[in-house]
């Protein structure tokens, strides 16, 4: 059997019965667009049925975290739960340590949101030192790099199904 390579993506997980957020940034506009349309593109490919991609946004990345959870917990109070969320945010470094204590805090708390919710928080944030280096993560450089946004909704379906039946 072939052996799938690191982050292959793995057509067997069936999203038709998921329901998925993304919560998104609004700093970094164009790139957010792109890696936000990257995550839909991949959600539909594998299944997952346009009305049950659920769009919210929060100001910046710092907001990532606790907007996740309260995006969690409004959809169940309505009844209808997501199975995972992607928050997706681009930060780039300026000339202050602004950076690195958003990186690193938001970075946990995504993690540790992923055992507080038992739902997978998947880890939608550009880290970049550079504007080109987040352009390219978007898929917004030509023949540079892959748009990172589809590894994040194949990772949101693939973690809402594989342990589940
Ligand atoms: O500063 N740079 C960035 C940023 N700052 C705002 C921060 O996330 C938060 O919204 C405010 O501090 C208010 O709490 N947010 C980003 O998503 N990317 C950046 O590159």
């Amino acid at each position: 059997m072939a052996v799938k390579g690191l982050g292959e993506l793995d057509q067997s997980y069936d999203g038709s019965n998921l329901r998925i957020g993304i919560l998104h940034a609004r700093w970094n506009k164009e790139i957010i667009q792109a890696l936000v349309e990257g995550a839909k593109k991949r959600l539909l490919e594998l299944g997952v049925k346009p009305e049950n991609i659920i769009i919210e946004t929060v100001p910046g990345s710092f907001e990532l975290p606790f907007g996740s959870k309260l995006f969690h917990d409004k959809y169940k109070k309505l009844g209808k739960p997501l199975d995972a969320i992607i928050p997706i945010g681009v930060l780039i470094k300026g000339s202050t340590m602004h950076f690195e204590y958003i990186c690193d805090s938001v970075t946990h708390q995504i993690m540790k949101l992923n055992f507080e919710l038992n739902i997978p928080i998947i880890f939608g944030v550009l880290t970049c030192l550079t504007d080109e280096q987040a352009q390219a993560r978007a898929g917004l450089i030509e023949g540079k790099m892959h748009n990172h946004g589809e590894d994040w909704g194949a990772a949101a379906v693939e973690m809402a199904t594989k342990f589940y039946n």
